[in-house]
């Protein structure tokens, strides 16, 4: 099957979604195919965080159409297929749960009534080794550094062992060593066959795994096409970039795509 014909997982046509009073996505199209791997990337309150969680029903939407697995996102039910990473918060709070209970929730959408059988908790202990987190799984999360605090987040969406991943900046605020590990965890899920859309910053270490980058730019898609070449924000369109050793009245590069 070419990719052009391929099921479309995600589906986003002409959808408009307002946060308080302020319009934040202005008829925005997505579609990501089973296998593909997209980023959506976008300067800070382009819309990416709130395209995402109108996809998931976290932000309803206003106008236009979403669709997962070709089922209309109000009538979609089978979450267990989407795992989801929220953007990582930095907020506390609560008792703190250790690392395989966390990773555990991820894996109730698969269950009877909530009950962990033999074969969730082997899912569970196979998402900690993916994410290399077997070794402090009796550990607090508090314990965590945001690195791997993020790697159990992640561990928490595989343990449903989803044919969708969807990420929001999962490489923010991560050490370089467990940025490695989410790279390699992500090349893992991609061979193996899930379909993934990433919300980047920048394309960073994942960019060999992209397929294609979407663009918003003040709630609209910009550019829906190959990812720009070069690693890192630095290489997206848009980006105004003086190197400190060039002139100083060296002209930034402005192409408008993510610039606001
Ligand atoms: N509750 C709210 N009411 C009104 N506006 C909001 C609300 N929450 C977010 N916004 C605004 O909506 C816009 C889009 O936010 P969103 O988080 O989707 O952007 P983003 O592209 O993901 O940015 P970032 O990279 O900063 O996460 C931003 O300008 C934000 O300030």
């Amino acid at each position: 099957m070419s990719e052009g014909t391929k099921e479309a997982v995600i589906s986003l046509r002409g959808v408009r979604a307002d946060l308080g009073a302020r319009t934040v996505l202005r008829g925005i199209d997505l579609t990501v195919r089973r296998g593909e791997v997209v980023a959506l990337l976008g300067a800070n309150g382009s819309g990416k965080s709130t395209a995402v969680r109108t996809l998931i029903g976290q932000v309803p939407v206003a106008a236009g159409e979403a669709a997962l697995f070709g089922v209309p996102r109000a009538r979609f039910r089978d979450w267990a297929r989407v795992g989801y990473v929220p953007q990582r918060t930095t907020a506390a709070g609560g008792v703190p749960a250790t690392v395989t209970e966390v990773v555990s929730s991820g894996r109730l959408s698969r269950t009877r009534l909530g009950l962990l059988r033999k074969a969730d908790h082997a899912a569970v202990a196979r998402a900690l080794e993916l994410v290399g987190m077997a070794d402090r799984a009796k550990d607090s999360v508090d314990a965590l550094s945001g690195g791997q605090h993020q790697r159990v987040l992640i561990a928490r969406a595989l343990a449903s062992e989803p044919e969708l991943l969807i990420m929001d900046e999962p490489m923010a605020g991560v050490d370089l060593a467990s940025q490695e590990i989410l790279a390699h965890t992500l090349r893992t899920q991609v061979e193996a066959g899930t379909t993934v859309l990433l919300v980047l910053h920048e394309l960073g270490p994942l960019e060999p795994l992209i397929d294609r980058a979407v663009v918003l730019r003040d709630g609209c898609v910009v550019h829906d096409g190959p990812p720009p070449k070069a690693v890192g924000q630095h290489a997206l369109p848009g980006h105004d970039h003086v190197h400190p050793h060039e002139p100083a009245d060296t002209a930034p590069m402005r192409t408008g795509l993510l610039s606001r």
